[in-house]
């Protein structure tokens, strides 16, 4: 059966960029440009030139290769002519492909916000498509405010999307500006445009997600005939965001029901790239990616259940509704508290420790895991901390040195020139290879202190540990009032680039972060001798 094609609209750097607290640089949309050209996308649409010197020196030239390059931007105003408008005589000299012009199609708007006749609204649509027409270029119209338009009066938002049909655009595109019309409306509202003429090859979806429903809404277009669906990286956009075409992009490729039917400019080949674009993306962002997020999360095919894990190693398909790898993903059986044998027997294996099933040591280590994590340890976020409690139960972490004591002090004073100071001085005592020392360093707080003097001087080890950084450090308060539990995650990395997480737990912030720095320094050491560290490695 010949497959329908469906077309990728991409608006992450105009739709995107009206995201609170996005800002892209002309360094950052170039390099996001690219990669969502050599993904397939099938339109990049960069922004609005002339609205800010960034998008207009973005649109100076072709930043796309494969993909349409699409400026977007209004109609013309009521009451100047199309060649007259200078709004428009700037989405035309754009360097692109395409032009997108967005157009009020609620009456309620044209008389509000344009304050001019429908019928020049209608006028300001046909004639805005008939000059990019008219310039080469391909043209599109972005129905704002369709379907709310159509709830309000559907002859004047029908006569919207005609005029635009009519006067050549491409594409005329059906938005939900607002986010708040659900699957069942706009299946009902495009299948009814449809029959009443405007073919769904020439239409499109824009769906807003301030009901969360921006990617079902978009589904729901392509049921009802739309061929053309907009929505951005990760769902960044106005307000809740729009459709995410991350998500889009994996359901149409690897559902059935949408696969089998339709294509897009997405090959399976590059859908295996899906998790890393969308990580790449947010790394740009300078922000965490998402861990829940559908096919690309950290947890999107993790389980931390027993039962799971123990069917799960049996036949992947028992808990995946897509293999990872289809979306560049991978499977995680996690440890934790929630977890049964087969759950640590992965996690180890994946450690390089074997240890048998009726091994009383794996009971062992699984009701310590039970037991700590009950107090507080999150081993699923250490998996450093993790492997050492595993080596330790199974005997196999040498005693490379222990530490008798420390003491930490942390004082306010006034400096030499009066001025107010905190200093944080710590002393810690400890037996290298049976030798006593002690090492005293100051630092920025307490903590730093502490870490500064533990690695100050470990006799035989020093050398060893001389490229091991602490790299992140999070503290979590597990519950409130005078009796508070904290929990300390530190993230360490070394010359070999490797990372690692480990974790303390205590009723001090100090104590705690003490026992997750114990940890990092003895996974080093047990690391550069191959004893640990697998994971951490790759
Ligand atoms: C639903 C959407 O997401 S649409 C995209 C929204 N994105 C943006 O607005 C981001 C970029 N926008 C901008 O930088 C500015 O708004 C500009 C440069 C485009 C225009 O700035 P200004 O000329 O100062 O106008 P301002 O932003 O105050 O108001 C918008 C004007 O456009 C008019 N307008 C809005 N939509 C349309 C349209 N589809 N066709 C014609 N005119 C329109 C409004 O009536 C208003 O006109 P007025 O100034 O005569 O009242
Ligand atoms: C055009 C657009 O972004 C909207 O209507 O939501």
């Amino acid at each position: 059966m010949t497959r329908e094609r469906l077309y990728l609209f991409d608006t992450t750097l105009r739709d995107g960029q009206q995201t609170p607290g996005i800002d892209f640089s002309l360094e950052d949309k170039i390099a996001i440009a690219k990669l969502l050209d050599e993904f397939g996308f099938d339109y990049v649409e960069g922004g609005y030139p002339g609205a800010n010197p960034t998008d207009t020196a973005f649109f100076s030239k072709k930043r796309t290769g494969r993909a349409s390059f699409v400026a977007f931007g209004m109609t013309k105003r009521a009451g100047v002519s199309a060649s007259n408008d200078p709004g428009l005589a700037g989405l035309i000299q754009a360097a692109g492909d395409s032009v997108c012009l967005v157009a009020k199609s609620w009456d309620y708007h044209v008389k509000v916000a344009l304050g001019c006749s429908n019928e020049e609204n209608l006028d300001s649509i046909r004639e805005s498509v008939t000059a990019v027409i008219a310039s080469g270029k391909e043209a599109m119209v972005d129905c704002e405010h369709f379907f709310d338009g159509y709830k309000a009066n559907r002859a004047y938002a029908t006569a919207c999307a005609r005029a635009a049909y009519e006067a050549g655009a491409r594409w005329v595109v059906l938005c939900d500006t607002n986010g708040g019309t659900q699957p069942t409306e706009i299946a009902e509202i495009v299948s009814t445009l449809i029959a009443g003429g405007i073919p769904g090859d020439r239409l499109g979806i824009h769906a807003h997600n301030d009901t969360g429903q921006a990617v079902a809404n978009s589904l729901a277009a392509v049921e009802a005939g739309v061929r053309q669906v907009q929505g951005t990286l990760n769902g960044i956009g106005e307000r809740c965001g729009n459709a995410n075409l991350i998500t889009l992009a994996a359901t149409l490729a690897l559902k059935p029901v949408y696969a089998d039917r339709f294509v897009t400019g997405v090959s399976q080949d590059k859908l295996t790239g899906l998790t890393s674009l969308s990580h790449s993306f947010d790394e740009l962002l300078n922000r965490s990616p998402a861990t829940q997020a559908p096919y690309v999360g950290a947890s999107a095919f993790a389980t931390k259940a027993g039962i799971h894990a123990s069917a799960l190693l049996k036949d992947p398909r028992t808990y995946e509704h897509v293999p990872p790898e289809s979306v560049g993903n991978f499977r995680k059986v996690m440890v934790s508290d929630q977890g049964g044998k087969s759950n640590f027997i992965n996690a180890l294996k994946q450690r390089g420790i074997t240890v048998a099933k009726d091994d009383p040591k794996l009971d062992k280590l699984i009701s310590l895991v039970k037991e700590r994590e009950a107090t507080g340890y999150a081993y699923e976020g250490a998996d450093a901390s993790f492997e050492l409690l595993a080596h330790r139960t199974l005997g196999r972490v040498p005693e490379f040195f222990s530490v008798t004591s420390f003491r930490v002090m942390v004082e306010r004073r006034f400096d030499a020139m009066g001025r107010i100071r905190t200093v944080s001085e710590a002393v810690v005592k400890l037996v290298v290879d049976g030798q006593e020392m002690m090492s005293v360093a100051e630092g920025h707080g307490p903590v730093n202190a502490l870490d500064i003097a533990m690695r100050k001087d470990l006799g035989v080890y020093q050398d060893e540990i001389g490229d091991l950084e602490l790299s992140d450090y999070k503290v979590r308060i597990l519950n409130g009032g005078t009796e508070a539990i904290t929990r300390v995650l530190i993230e360490s990395t070394d010359g070999t680039g490797a990372r690692w997480w480990t974790v303390g737990v205590s009723d001090n912030i100090i104590d705690a972060s003490f026992q997750a720095l114990m940890d990092s320094i003895v996974f080093k050491l047990m690391k550069n001798r191959d004893l640990a560290g697998q994971v951490a490695a790759e």
